[in-house]
């Protein structure tokens, strides 16, 4: 396991009780101070797999090293280390903010360090809350509890099982912020989410996971590059009723009755220079051949929002 590496996962896999089979042969590695994204679908298995890893479920086969302790022999060493933050605050609603956090510190054999809670709960503005009980939270500032709870023993490593799930967008923006924050401060963030836009806005690298396999780990730039098409729609100044042979060789679709064509080619292709502009220039000669003419032209990148839904949905 090199420096860089926080978290192995070796040849993971879960069956529960039920016999239903969890996760499939799960290798990864998670580095040193990223912000990882686990995209799946529901049921795919993104709770067992961080819960497995966070100690909290039994693997039934394979193993995980977080900052190399084993995280079932040197159980205490390798928790110690995590911080996770659930989807949901349970059980402490009469508490205040500040004893909720302090207690949280407690429970992981740290010697009480007021100066760390005044710090964590400053730095996720919850310090004019402090004395508030948590039901009198609204729900942001109970995520942020969530948060400060987390990291009251000063991991290293953060999970967010769906920090978003169910927040209007503005409080979505809000987390982002504050996961940013803790990243820029050393901590390796791990989040689970099936909003893609989360993914797309957040992460370094990101997994994505299927029936219980982890089908894809990308950097994410990388993926949009390789999976991302591109296409250039023209709008053309008549209307055409069919593509005319001559047009042929192109990949084209004719849309909006008629009054567009559609050009679709490999992002991929073009950022690598192969087949520069990705025929283009040629579309554009065979075009004037034919004597057709445009008078408006954009193009789109597909959003990781459509890569998802290809990964997903491909020999599913
Ligand atoms: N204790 C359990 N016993 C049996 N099956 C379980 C148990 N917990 C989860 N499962 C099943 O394992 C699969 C993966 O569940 P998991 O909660 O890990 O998925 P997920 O990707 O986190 O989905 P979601 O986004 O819906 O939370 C699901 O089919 C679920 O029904």
């Amino acid at each position: 396991m090199s420096d860089a590496t926080v978290i192995h996962v070796e040849d993971l896999s879960k069956v529960y009780d039920s016999g239903f089979q969890a996760l499939k042969g799960i290798d990864l590695e998670i580095r040193r101070g990223e912000i990882f994204a686990l995209l799946g679908p529901n049921g795919a298995g993104k709770t067992t797999l961080i819960s497995v890893i966070c100690g909290l479920v039994n693997a039934s086969g394979g193993k995980v090293l977080v900052d190399g302790h084993d995280n079932v022999h040197d159980y205490r060493e390798a928790r110690s280390r995590i911080g996770l933050v659930p989807q949901e605050l349970t059980g402490e609603a009469f508490s205040t903010v500040w004893d909720t956090v302090s207690f949280s510190r407690g429970l992981f054999g740290k010697p009480a360090s007021p100066g760390h809670v005044e710090k964590t709960l400053r730095s996720l503005s919850l310090w004019e809350k402090r004395r508030n009980k948590l039901i009198t939270l609204s729900g942001g500032m109970k995520r942020r509890v969530l948060i400060a709870k987390a990291l009251a023993h000063e991991p290293q490593i953060l999970f967010l099982d769906e920090p978003t799930a169910g927040v209007d967008v503005e409080l979505r923006r809000d987390m982002w912020e504050v996961v940013r924050g803790l990243r820029e401060n050393g901590v390796t963030i791990i989040l689970t989410t099936h909003y893609i836009e989360e993914a797309e806005e957040m992460a370094d690298r990101i997994g994505v996971i299927r029936a219980g396999e982890l089908v894809l780990v990308e950097e994410k730039r990388e993926l949009m590059r390789k999976l991302g098409s591109k296409a250039l729609t023209l709008h053309l100044s008549e209307p055409l009723t069919r593509i005319p042979d001559t047009l042929a060789g192109h990949d084209l679709t004719l849309e909006e009755d008629g009054h567009a064509l559609v050009y679709t080619y490999d992002a991929a292709r073009q950022a690598e220079g192969e087949d520069e502009p990705a025929g283009i220039a040629e579309l554009l000669a065979d075009l004037e051949a034919a004597g057709i003419h445009f008078k408006d032209l954009h193009t789109r990148q597909s959003s990781l929002e459509e890569i998802f839904v290809s990964l997903v949905r491909e020999d599913a």
